[in-house]
């Protein structure tokens, strides 16, 4: 342990009543909008297949140009009222939404720069439409900011000269004002989602961004704040140099899911995740491989069962609709909520050893165990190997109840579960009613003495 004036500044979860129903969410939706959605991944008639959002970076595209969008920037379709609904439909229980990303174009009318959605054709407050709509669904929402910001003069990449440092410090102080403006202003929202945070400007930080986050801690109490905000005195992210996380949550599962709960060190966490293999913002052409509804409910299982949010990301359009294949999505995976959510809601780790069938969830603060199978065998019994001293009451499918099974013992703590054949197109869920033995390790097993 060595002694860190800017590193983490808590041990373990965070147990307070905002964090437990962060942690409960278990689905959220990404929202990835703003002027990279006008040209859609294409210049002058190329298509490119980087991530859409980057386009401004790539090379060959005239960034005057590009920055200029926002005299272009007026999406007549957009309502942000349909998009909450369509998060509804999806099960999404919060929304992250891209107030800045890395180009600079604010989606708000702040008052820091004039490169705001104010000076452009649309003018009205974007921000303030999403939270507005979404509270109104009773989704909550999450405030993506991005520190990097290409379009400000006094953005650095790393501190190198005098003038660097003495830009950068003007820097520092505008990031601030717009992070108390958009906390200021919108109230309601229950986080903020940092990003762009990799540079050695920022990084050299470590003082005035632990102060930062304290201040804004203070002024929005329960805000929730992950681990890509800020790095310790010696440049650590993430997790401090004492390997404790740094935040209130594990932000660094960026279109990748830990493999095995030991990956997860015991934290909170969420995954963020794209449709396509890596397209934030909206590209028109989408390439390459695009996840089926089935996999982004195996993705949401697989994350769930291991303490994780999943969140998936939406492209809107330049005109801020919604493309068709990813309201298709929402709503397949919105159906397969509708019948199994209760596995998914506030459910987390259930401490079961994984089987090859899909995953298992538990219902925080019960002894209700699910089942969420994707796999099922040839054989079509699925094992269950539960914890030490627990006793299954009662197994039944959570779609249809009166669909009740008998676990059979094979082992100590070790049983089957035999279904009927089964035409098996969509994941389905069984419920097991479980209780701690109250003596013996609560199997028949014990009684047969080996
Ligand atoms: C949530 C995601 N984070 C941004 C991002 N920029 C990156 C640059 C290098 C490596 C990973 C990155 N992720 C993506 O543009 C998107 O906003």
């Amino acid at each position: 342990q060595i002694t860190l004036l800017h590193g983490s500044h808590r041990v373990g979860k965070r147990s307070d009543a905002a964090m437990e129903k962060w942690r409960g969410y278990g689905l959220g939706q990404f929202i990835h909008w703003g002027l990279y959605a006008i040209p859609g991944g294409a210049w002058n008639g190329k298509q490119y297949n980087g991530a859409a959002e980057w386009i401004r970076s790539w090379n060959g595209i005239p960034k005057s140009t590009y920055d200029s969008l926002n005299y272009s920037f007026n999406p007549t379709a957009f309502d942000a009222k349909a998009w909450a609904k369509t998060a509804r439909q999806m099960g999404a229980k919060y929304v992250t939404f891209t107030t800045k990303h890395h180009d600079g174009f604010c989606l708000w009318p702040s008052k820091y720069t004039k490169y705001t959605v104010k000076n452009s054709p649309y003018k009205k407050d974007i921000v303030k439409a999403v939270v507005d709509a979404y509270d109104q669904e009773g989704i909550d929402v999450i405030l993506y900011f991005s520190v990097m910001d290409w379009n400000h003069p006094d953005w650095r990449y790393d501190l190198k000269t005098k003038e660097d440092s003495i830009a950068f410090e003007r820097f520092k102080k505008f990031t601030r004002n717009q992070l108390i403006e958009l906390l200021t202003n919108y109230p309601t929202v229950k986080g903020l989602w940092f990003d762009g945070t990799w540079d050695k400007s920022w990084v050299k930080q470590a003082a005035f961004a632990d102060e930062l986050e304290t201040e804004m801690r203070k002024l929005r109490p329960g805000l929730i704040i992950g681990s890509r905000f800020r790095a310790d005195e010696n440049g650590k992210r993430h997790f401090d140099s004492n390997g404790v996380l740094m935040g209130d949550y594990e932000q660094g599962w960026e279109r990748k899911i830990p493999a095995k709960i030991e990956d997860v060190h015991g934290n909170d966490w969420d995954c963020v995740m794209t449709v396509p293999e890596n397209q934030w913002g909206y590209n028109a052409a989408w390439n390459g491989h695009i996840k089926t509804g089935n996999e982004l409910i195996e993705m949401t299982a697989r994350c769930v069962s291991m303490g994780g949010n999943f969140v998936l990301n939406f492209g809107p359009k330049g005109d801020g609709s919604i493309r068709q294949e990813e309201i298709k999505l929402a709503t397949e995976i919105g159906d397969w909520m509708k019948i199994n959510q209760e596995a998914i809601y506030n459910c987390e780790y259930a401490g079961y050893e994984k089987q090859d069938w899909g995953y298992f969830t538990k219902k925080s603060g019960t002894d209700k165990i699910y089942m969420v199978v994707f796999n099922v065998p040839v054989s079509a019994a699925l094992r269950i190997k539960t914890p030490p001293k627990t006793i299954i009451k009662k197994a039944y499918l959570l779609a249809d109840t009166q669909e009740v099974f008998s676990p059979e013992e094979i082992s100590g703590d070790e049983y089957f579960l035999h279904l009927k054949k089964r035409e098996q197109s969509k994941p389905f869920v069984i419920v097991l009613e479980t209780a701690k033995a109250e003596k013996g390790n609560g199997t028949k097993y014990e009684k047969a003495k080996i």
